[in-house]
Formats: structure tokens, C-alpha cells, sequence
């Protein structure tokens, strides 16, 4: 199988666990991604029964609407009972480095209000020790030379993302070279940093499930 076709296969299983635990007339939380917008696909079909979904990002938004799919603000919505979306690296405790795309701010906001985080990956993205990806860290334009400094002091090699600018405004600094044995305590140290608007940690709000996509089939972990 393909990469795309595993992710394919993972989006369907997760509009298939949407269409089970989502009630009807709910808001569903939609991440940002190849697969997530394989998940969006998977889910147009499904359209009338939701009353629509929070997106994660403007390129999540445009495709939410390109299928019909009404888009709310998160301000207005109390109760999101499913998100979904992809990962760049998980982990058997279902912690994960997000942000790739550059949308880990908005991903870890609808995260915060869901109840359930389904993980859609390919079996690539399963790791031992999350590192090997580059951490992803949303940073005002500002801070920079600062927030990379204090990112060395850490151990990491931070990149700034050439040419980038996140839906918000800001800078992403690429942080290579960390092996990331305590991910809840990394989180929360580089989220410290003045300037830093979050990290792509995904441990203090880890995923609830992981659908994993693998040549015998899809996994589920957790
Ligand atoms: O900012 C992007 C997101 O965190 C994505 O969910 C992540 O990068 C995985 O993307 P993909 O499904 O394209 O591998």
C-alpha cells in the first residue's frame, strides 16, 4: 500500500468512529494535513447529520467549506466531542509532535476543548522517542535570536522556517538534534520561554486514541 492509501484508510476509520461517538447535530474539531484532509473528504458524506466543524486552520477551512461543510467559530461552540487530525511523530503513550504544517497553535486550541483527540497516521509516524522530526515552535516575529538562544541552552538546534508566516502572524523555529524523553516536562519548559506562543508537544493534552495505519490494516492504539 501507499503512504496515501494508509492515510486514506485511517481518515475512513476515523469518519467511521465520528459517525459511532459524535451525536447527531454535534460540531466536529478538524486538524490540518494531508491526512486530516483525507479525513475531511471522508467525512462530506456525512454532512447533514452535523451541524458542522471547528477547522484548525485557514487551509482546513477552505476545504471544510469546498465540501459544503458549515465552519464555526470556536468562540461559539462549547462542545466539541470528536477532533481529529494527523501527527508528524506519536508514541506509545499517545504524546505527539504536531505542527509540520505550521498549524500546532490553532490544532492545540480545539484540542483543549475536545473531549476526545483522535490521531489518524500512517504507521511511519509511530516512534520509540519523539525527536527525530524537527519540533515545530510558533514564535512572535520579535523574540526570535531570544527564543532561539534559550532553545540552544536546551540542547536543541533551532531553524527558523524560511519564508513561513503561520495563520497567526508568526514565525515557526524548527528545533533538530532533541531526543525527547520527558515530553510533558519539554512541553511545558519551552512554552515558558517569553515569545514562545506554544510548542508542538502534544503531551499534556495527548491524543485519547491513535487510528494507525498499517499494510495488515488499521491499528488502534489506546
Ligand atoms: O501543522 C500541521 C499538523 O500538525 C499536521 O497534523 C501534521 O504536520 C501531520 O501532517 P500530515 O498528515 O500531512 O503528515
Amino acid at each position: 500500500m501507499t503512504q496515501d492509501e494508509l492515510k486514506q484508510a485511517v481518515a475512513q476509520a476515523a469518519a467511521d468512529y465520528v459517525a459511532k461517538h459524535a451525536p447527531a447535530g454535534s460540531i466536529i474539531g478538524v486538524g490540518t494535513g494531508s491526512t486530516a484532509n483525507f479525513f475531511i473528504d471522508a467525512l462530506a458524506p456525512l454532512k447533514d447529520r452535523y451541524k458542522g466543524a471547528v477547522a484548525s486552520s485557514e487551509a482546513t477551512r477552505l476545504r471544510l467549506e469546498g465540501h459544503g461543510i458549515p465552519v464555526l467559530d470556536l468562540n461559539d461552540v462549547d462542545d466539541i466531542p470528536v477532533y481529529v487530525d494527523g501527527a508528524d511523530e506519536i508514541d506509545a503513550g499517545l504524546n505527539m509532535i504536531k505542527g509540520g504544517g505550521g498549524a500546532l497553535t490553532r490544532e492545540k486550541i480545539v484540542a483543549a476543548v475536545a473531549k476526545t483527540f483522535v490521531c489518524i497516521a500512517d504507521g511511519s509516524k509511530l516512534v520509540e522517542t519523539m525527536g527525530k522530526f524537527p519540533l515545530p515552535v510558533e514564535v512572535i516575529p520579535m523574540a526570535r535570536a531570544h527564543v532561539a538562544r534559550e532553545l540552544v541552552k536546551l540542547g536543541g538546534r533551532p531553524q527558523e522556517r524560511a519564508g513561513f508566516v503561520t495563520d497567526n502572524g508568526n514565525l515557526i523555529l524548527d528545533v533538530h538534534g532533541l531526543a525527547i524523553t520527558d515530553p510533558k516536562g519539554l512541553e511545558a519548559q519551552i512554552n515558558q520561554i517569553t515569545g514562545v506562543v506554544t510548542n508542538g508537544l502534544f503531551a499534556l493534552r495527548p491524543a485519547n486514541i491513535c487510528l494507525l495505519g498499517t499494510p495488515e490494516g488499521v491499528r488502534t492504539l489506546g
